[in-house]
């Protein structure tokens, strides 16, 4: 095989600071239960990595630890048992780790995170408090989603997301996802003949991929929650290796396995980027074509006069969507009126307005454009 080289790999291989996902289906045996072998194998690649930099593990598995102590022979659909089984497999994945990270002297800190901690500003910055200072004592934190509180309306659903959300919440230098297959292929590899695509460099690279479901029976996300992750980290200016957990060694070291996406974005800062990206939107505002050139293209604040139209309910300091007159979302921001208020005032330009209704209704300095999603 040719030497995969790029300068994504060589900024994957060099990164102070990498987060390392791992998928249930690498960390399972073949009938479903946690697999210490495999968990072994990846601890003992973390651990060398661990010698170069600073390293985030965030581990699915919680369920599928869950389900041999509780006889279940497959991954439960109901909400209610893949709870009860992630409570009682989080403890065993948990301590499975303690130990063998301990190998190397290692300690490591347990971090369970919903979706609400990171769509809450003050949540944010606390996950954000710990792990730094979990880093700052040399433990290896292990995340993971608190399945046993999360419903599923704030479910992040897959822990491909929740590593590119905590990569950048911790200014991560590089994301390292782990699966089961080897590489991104242009199709489901399950299904026939497949090419693997080594280099994404842009939306162009993906642009012919078929990405299927989860291959597993026991992880969610399948290949398209990868490569939905892959973006938001790549968006945010981390580079993203997708490799084999079975090449965990070499993912962590020369980074020349699997398939690499280079950093699209610009860095934003986690206040922009969780703008952009992790808080919840609670309304919408459609702006015209002014309004949108003057917002997007100008990073301009929004008037009420290039308002066509309010969704939602909402109150002054909620994150709220900015769609252009086709319903594309193009920015999002922290509006500054409450729902009931802007009605009588959109459209109308600032001067026509009475003077408590003359302030911006949407900051640029509260706002952030998204027109390369
Ligand atoms: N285009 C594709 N390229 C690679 N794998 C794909 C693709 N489409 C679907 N898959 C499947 O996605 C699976 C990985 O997703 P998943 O089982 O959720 O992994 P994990 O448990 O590591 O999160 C692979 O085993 C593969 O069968
Ligand atoms: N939080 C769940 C994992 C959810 C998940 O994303 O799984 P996977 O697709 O295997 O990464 C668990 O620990 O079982």
């Amino acid at each position: 095989m040719t030497r995969l080289e790029s300068a994504t790999r060589s900024s994957v291989a060099a990164a102070r600071l990498v987060v390392v996902k791992v998928g249930s289906s690498s960390l399972t045996t073949a009938s479903g239960g946690l697999d210490p072998a495999r968990l072994d194998a990846l601890v003992d690649a973390l651990a060398a990595r661990r010698e170069a930099s600073a390293v985030v593990l965030v581990s699915s598995g919680a369920i599928a630890a869950g389900l041999a102590p509780l006889g279940l022979s497959r991954r439960p659909s109901d909400l209610a048992t893949q709870q009860a089984a992630a409570s009682v497999g989080q403890l065993a994945l948990g301590h499975a780790y303690v130990s063998s990270f301990a190998r190397f002297g290692l300690r490591v800190g347990q971090v369970l995170l919903t979706a609400d901690d990171v769509v809450r500003r003050a949540h944010y910055r606390n996950a954000q408090r710990t792990l730094s200072r979990l880093l700052a004592l040399g433990v290896v934190p292990v995340v993971n989603e608190n399945d046993t509180v999360a419903t599923d309306e704030i479910r992040f659903g897959d822990n491909d997301r929740l590593a590119a959300l905590v990569a950048h919440l911790i200014g991560a230098d590089a994301l390292v996802l782990l699966s089961d297959v080897d590489a991104l292929y242009d199709g489901d590899p399950r299904l026939g003949a497949a090419t693997p695509v080594r280099e994404v460099a842009d939306a162009a690279d993906v642009a012919g991929v078929t990405a299927g479901e989860s291959g597993s029976g026991l992880g969610t996300g399948g290949m398209a929650s990868k490569l939905a992750a892959a973006r938001l980290a790549s968006v945010a200016g981390v580079p993203v290796l997708l490799a084999s957990a079975a090449d965990a060694s070499r993912a962590l070291t020369a980074a020349d396995v699997g398939t690499a996406f280079a950093a699209s974005g610009r860095r934003l800062t986690a206040r922009r980027f969780w703008l952009a990206y992790a808080a919840d939107s609670t309304g919408t505002l459609t702006l015209d074509d002014g309004a949108v050139a003057a917002v997007v293209g100008r990073r301009r604040s929004l008037l009420a006069a290039g308002i066509t139209a309010v969704a939602g309910e909402f109150h002054a300091g909620d994150v709220v969507d900015l769609t252009d007159p086709a319903a594309r979302v193009v920015a999002r921001g922290l509006v500054a009126y409450d729902s009931a208020e802007l009605p009588t005032i959109i459209g109308r330009s600032t001067r026509d307005l009475p003077a408590e209704h003359r302030r911006e209704v949407v900051h640029a300095d509260d706002l952030v454009a998204l027109a390369a999603r």
